[in-house]
């Protein structure tokens, strides 16, 4: 297969080196302020749509440093936490194609199923079998890969936030609002397991002096 020399230009063993347009990851079309849903809408950048991708990547962003804390800990569940932003980038792919402009064509490529939210809920079941049950309010806390999880799970809640009007509008699949739900679930889950794995004591609530 043809290769790519260092300035750009594509080396066939047999013909004369081609120049290859390497894209711009600026287009400039956004610096006014507006920018496209997946169906060619142009949309205000304080539009819902934006604002829902926006926290969606910032969830994913938190899990990917989530991740990291948690890898040098050798935690075995990196796997799942992978699964997830890829997820987490089919949510996104459905909320920037509202349905109500969506063909036939965008839906198919964009669908978002119930099956992922039934595998959180098996994983979710998984750790809390193996936790002491809750007796009392618990602090963000508990070592890093706890607290970095906490952050996460804060995002997920701020994203589910966002999603909601956009569901109950008709413009996104209730299965994505389903999906960020039971994905603060699982990360709340999982910072209380990492805690407890790590042997980190998760602070507790207590009532403060007045
Ligand atoms: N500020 C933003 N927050 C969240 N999502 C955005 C934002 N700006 C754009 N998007 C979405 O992410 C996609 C990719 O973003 P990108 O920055 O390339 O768009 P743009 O700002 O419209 O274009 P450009 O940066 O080339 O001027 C856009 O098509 C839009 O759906």
């Amino acid at each position: 297969s043809p290769k790519l020399s260092k300035k750009g230009t594509c080396l066939h063993s047999e013909s004369k080196p081609k120049k290859v347009k390497i894209p711009k990851i600026y287009t400039r079309t956004g610096d006014t302020g507006f920018s496209s849903t997946f169906t060619g809408e142009r949309r205000p950048k304080d539009d819902q749509v934006f604002e829902a991708l926006g926290a969606t990547d910032e969830l994913t962003s938190a899990i990917g440093m989530a991740k990291e804390f948690c890898l040098e800990q050798g935690h075995p569940f990196l796997e799942e936490l992978d699964r997830i932003q890829c997820m987490l980038q089919d949510v996104g792919a459905n909320i920037a194609t509202p349905i109500t402009s969506a063909r036939d064509s965008h839906l198919k490529r964009t669908s978002f199923n119930e099956k992922p939210v039934l595998e959180l809920e098996q994983w979710i079941d998984k750790y809390t079998e193996q936790l002491e049950p809750l007796t009392s309010f618990i602090l963000p806390s508990g070592g890093k890969s706890s607290s970095s999880l906490h952050v996460a799970r804060a995002i997920c809640r701020r994203a589910e936030r966002c999603v909601v009007p956009i569901v109950q509008a008709g413009a996104a699949d209730p299965n994505v609002a389903k999906y960020l739900n039971r994905l603060s679930d699982y990360l709340f889950t999982l910072a209380r397991y990492t805690a407890m794995k790590e042997g980190r004591v998760e602070s507790i609530y207590k009532q403060p002096d007045q």
